[in-house]
């Protein structure tokens, strides 16, 4: 028996990253879920030693399952653009230094690739990776992952989202990530589709298979 959850199960979402968090709560109340977070329930970060965004998602879920004695959903994720092996990838925070300054890791990307010669689109297809772990106190494990491609686009433009978002520019799109509310970042139509970012993708299929009803 798989466990499931409902509007009134307790659920930790075990990130200290407040860009992210603001979402998970959009996207957790879009399925009917409230949550407290391992930032408000003082949680330790642990250290993501893991070397795919599966085993990183899964050590944060675990270490606030434990902690708390309550099911416990992570979300590691990543920009990983094509043209440089999938980099940052995993290493997507750590780029952005101690001080998270990610106008200059998205400096960084874009040195990267013009030391590529990368100029044509063709050249800049990139994607936003998000796997999410479901962890609960008996050991049991769930993971989702999502995924959204585009275009690493330089200069970078907008200021509504966070991380790397306003040097992506989702497939079909004119502008990036951070020039979308959460709402269009998140993709919602009315009737319900698979969703556009890599996040909501992989929060749709968390809910098919884990809420109950
Ligand atoms: O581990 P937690 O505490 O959740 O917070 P974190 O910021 O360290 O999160 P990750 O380890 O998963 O690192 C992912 C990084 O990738 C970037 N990223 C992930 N999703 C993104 C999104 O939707 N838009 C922009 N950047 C994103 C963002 O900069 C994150 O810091
Ligand atoms: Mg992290």
């Amino acid at each position: 028996m798989t466990n499931k959850l409902t509007a009134q199960t307790p659920l930790v979402v075990a990130s200290h990253n407040q860009g992210k968090i603001r979402e998970i709560r959009e996207l957790l109340a879009h399925y009917g879920l409230t949550v407290k977070t391992a930032t408000e329930l003082d949680l330790e970060e642990p250290e993501e030693t893991g070397t795919t965004f599966e085993a990183n998602a899964e050590l944060k879920a675990v270490a606030a399952a434990n902690a708390t004695g309550l099911p416990a959903l992570a979300d590691d994720s990543g920009f990983a653009v094509d043209g440089l092996n999938g980099d940052p990838g995993i290493y997507s925070a750590r780029w952005a230094g101690p001080d998270k300054d990610f106008a200059q890791a998205m400096r960084n990307v874009e040195e990267k690739l013009q030391v590529k010669g990368a100029t044509q689109a063709n050249q800049r297809t990139c994607r936003f990776i998000a796997v999410l772990c479901l962890a609960w106190p008996d050991g049991e494990t769930r993971f989702f992952r999502g995924e959204v491609e585009g275009l690493a686009v330089w200069p970078p433009r907008g200021d509504k989202g966070f991380g790397y978002d306003p040097m992506f520019q989702p497939e079909g799109h004119s502008i990036t990530f951070g020039e979308m509310d959460s709402q269009q970042k998140h993709g919602w139509k009315p009737g319900g589709d698979k969703g556009l970012s890599h996040r909501s993708r992989a929060f749709k299929l968390f809910a098919d298979a884990c809420l109950e009803g």
